[in-house]
């Protein structure tokens, strides 16, 4: 463990000097695609002007004998994509593979001046996060890097939950945390066959009336993913850094997506995992707060003052703790208002609705 006094010296001579608040930038959807795949890579360009961030996968999902084609590919893409305002991020193969050296070694020298964050899968505990974070700051170094690379892993081992505060403070690189329900429902042996969202068979049901157990008793299907999502958005909230929703494989139900993310933004999320066009308008409008609360937001806000005290708003107490509840809300929207005009009207046609 390193000494307090030394957690944000550089971890190389010459490497850049770690950030020391993790930006809060829009990433409500990070839409994956495989750069060795034609027809995806083709679509970014298009894809970087909808999306938040756009992430280049080179782990599971890229078949083993496309894994160079695919790090080529990225590299590549970054070198003649423009961005804009779009994050790029890339998912390396687990630090057990015989790809992640080269994938590290390649793009942080060839596109580490384009790439903002590498997500690392199958994180076990703070030791997979120190190995990135020492041997990204000697490729920084080499690369002549002026900007640190952030890091953002993936829970989907029980170990990682297990260790997910430990791993959320590993480093000041650390950028946020996803949910990979897939790895690890496998990881605790668990009796599902799906990659996220909830299961029929996993659900709570009312008591009996009297003798009779078969008539009348309603169940309620429940969340596998609450107690997960909701330690790692607790570890993220008390690091300083971002908590997210991993991958809905069913991409045909669009409904069930729609409400696994919508669980997740209410918990504390700030967004999801794309894998498909389809699953980027769902993530956009279940991730950007809804006008009208927005406007209650800026409304309590306006009411409060000075923050303190307690007033009374169309029949509900406010005080010190709503205000703070409503900041979150209404700092969301205006970060995500600078990046969506269409969102930022919508906004303000509410709130003025809202204290007219
Ligand atoms: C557990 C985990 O690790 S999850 C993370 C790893 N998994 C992934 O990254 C999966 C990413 N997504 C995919 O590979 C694909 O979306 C699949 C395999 C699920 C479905 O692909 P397809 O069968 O081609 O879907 P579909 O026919 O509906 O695609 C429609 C169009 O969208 C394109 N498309 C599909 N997914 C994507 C994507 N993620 N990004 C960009 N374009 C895409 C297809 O190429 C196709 O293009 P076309 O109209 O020019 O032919
Ligand atoms: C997200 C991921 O990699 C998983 O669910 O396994
Ligand atoms: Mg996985």
């Amino acid at each position: 463990m390193r000494s307090p006094k030394d957690f944000f010296a550089p971890l190389a001579v010459g490497a850049p000097d770690p950030v020391r608040e993790i930006p809060a930038l829009p990433s409500r959807m990070i839409h994956f695609f495989d750069p060795s795949n034609e027809k995806m890579a083709a679509k970014v360009p298009d894809l970087a002007k909808k999306v938040d961030v756009l992430l280049g996968n080179l782990e599971d999902a890229v078949r083993a004998d496309r894994k160079e084609a695919a790090r080529n590919g990225l590299v590549s893409i970054a070198k003649s994509t423009d961005f804009g305002a779009t994050q790029l991020w890339t998912r390396i193969n687990s630090l057990d593979s015989p790809w992640v050296l080269d994938d590290l070694i390649t793009l942080v020298t060839e596109i580490g001046d384009k790439l903002d964050v590498i997500m690392v899968p199958k994180v076990e505990g703070a030791q997979d996060i120190h190995y990135v974070d020492r041997l990204l700051a000697q490729l920084e170094a080499r690369a002549g890097l002026r900007r640190p690379l952030l890091v953002h892993a993936i829970l989907e081992t029980a170990s990682g939950v297990a260790n997910v505060e430990e791993i959320a403070g590993a480093s000041p690189r650390m950028q946020g945390i996803s949910l990979g329900p897939a790895d690890l429902a496998a990881s605790r042996r668990m009796k599902t066959t799906r990659v996220g969202g909830g299961h029929p068979g996993y659900l709570v049901r009312t008591d009996p009336v009297g003798d009779d157990l078969e008539t009348g008793r309603t169940t309620y299907q429940q969340d596998l993913w609450h107690y997960t999502v909701a330690r790692m958005v607790d570890a993220c909230a008390m690091h300083g850094i971002l908590p997210y929703y991993g991958p809905f494989g069913d991409i045909r139900d669009v409904v069930a997506c729609e409400d696994q993310f919508r669980n997740a933004f209410l918990l504390g999320c700030v967004g999801t995992w794309t894998l498909h066009p389809v699953q980027i308008d769902i993530a956009r409008r279940v991730f950007s707060p809804d006008p009208k609360d927005v406007a209650w937001a800026r409304r309590v806000i306006a009411a409060m003052g000075d923050g303190t005290g307690a007033v009374m708003i169309d029949g509900k107490m406010q005080d010190d703790a709503s205000v703070k509840q409503c900041r979150v809300v209404a700092e969301l929207a205006d970060a995500l208002a600078t990046r969506d005009p269409e969102l930022a009207k919508a906004y303000d046609e509410a709130t003025k609705e809202a204290l007219a």
